[in-house]
């Protein structure tokens, strides 16, 4: 039976040195779905998901992954489990190609001798998926990460973790410094992304998390003060104005 979350967070606590910051976070992740991680700056959103990670691991609580206890996993475990991280700096390599920076996260081996030798065209599988997903990417398919623009920069880092079997994507304000009309094309892309992998997403443009996600939890100093359906979010105006500071 499919369990009715895929991740779960109960109290955890973390620290950075000698500062407390998560000081008790709890929520479930609905497979199948997008639920948005929202706050403040500041709150904790970025902790906690390099907290799933195990970048900065909990010292109190528990995290289950599909039932499996990984509060204590390192990172390339927890990465393994099928659990794939875009962080906000989108973690590139800028010097490297679009199909350099692809190939280095397809697990265990090369892009396929056909792609390599005839372009993007000859993809088939996951990649063509993931090109179709992001036509840019083909385009750019030979340009240094470094050269692309912002929005272009974005689809290759989650195109790069959608390339591995992941079952869940964290990521990280992916709409950070993106015009407008990227920001659009961005919701698509994680519509149709959330079609087949769940996705935790932190999201400080509260006008994406709305027309993408479907659940959300709300943290506010280093605590989850509120989870719930977007909806149930959408009619209370007194919570998003509290913890938000939007109307
Ligand atoms: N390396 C660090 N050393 C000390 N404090 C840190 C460190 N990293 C983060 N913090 C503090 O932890 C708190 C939570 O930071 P975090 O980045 O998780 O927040 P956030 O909700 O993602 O905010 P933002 O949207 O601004 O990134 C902040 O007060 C931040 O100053």
């Amino acid at each position: 039976m499919k369990p009715v979350s895929l991740l779960e967070l109960e109290g955890v606590e973390t620290y950075i040195g000698e500062y407390h910051i998560l000081q008790g976070v709890s929520f479930a992740v609905r497979p199948g779905a997008i639920t948005v991680l929202l706050g403040r700056n500041g709150a904790g959103k970025t902790t906690t998901l390099r907290t799933i990670m195990g970048l900065n691991p909990a010292r109190r609580g528990r995290i289950r992954y599909k039932g499996k206890d990984i509060t204590r996993l390192p990172p390339h475990e927890v990465a393994r489990l099928g659990i794939g991280y875009v962080p906000e700096d989108r973690g590139l390599f800028g010097s490297l190609t679009v199909a350099e920076n692809l190939r280095v996260a397809v697990r265990g081996g090369d892009l396929d001798r056909q792609v390599r030798r005839r372009g993007p065209g000859a993809a088939t599988g996951r990649l063509a998926e993931v090109l179709e997903l992001f036509p840019d990417l083909k385009r750019a398919w030979n340009r240094p990460a470094g050269t692309l623009s912002g929005g272009q920069q974005q689809m290759l880092a989650i195109g790069r973790v959608l390339l591995s079997d992941n079952d869940l994507l964290l990521i990280d304000e992916p709409s950070k410094g993106l015009a407008p009309v990227v920001v659009e094309h961005l919701g698509e892309a994680l519509r149709k992304i959330a079609a087949r992998t769940t996705v935790l997403l932190v999201e400080q443009n509260f006008g994406l998390a709305q027309a993408v996600a479907e659940h959300c939890v709300v943290i506010d100093d280093g605590r989850t003060v509120h989870q719930g359906s977007m909806a149930d979010l959408l009619d209370d105006p007194v919570l998003r104005q509290r913890y938000l500071g939007v109307a």
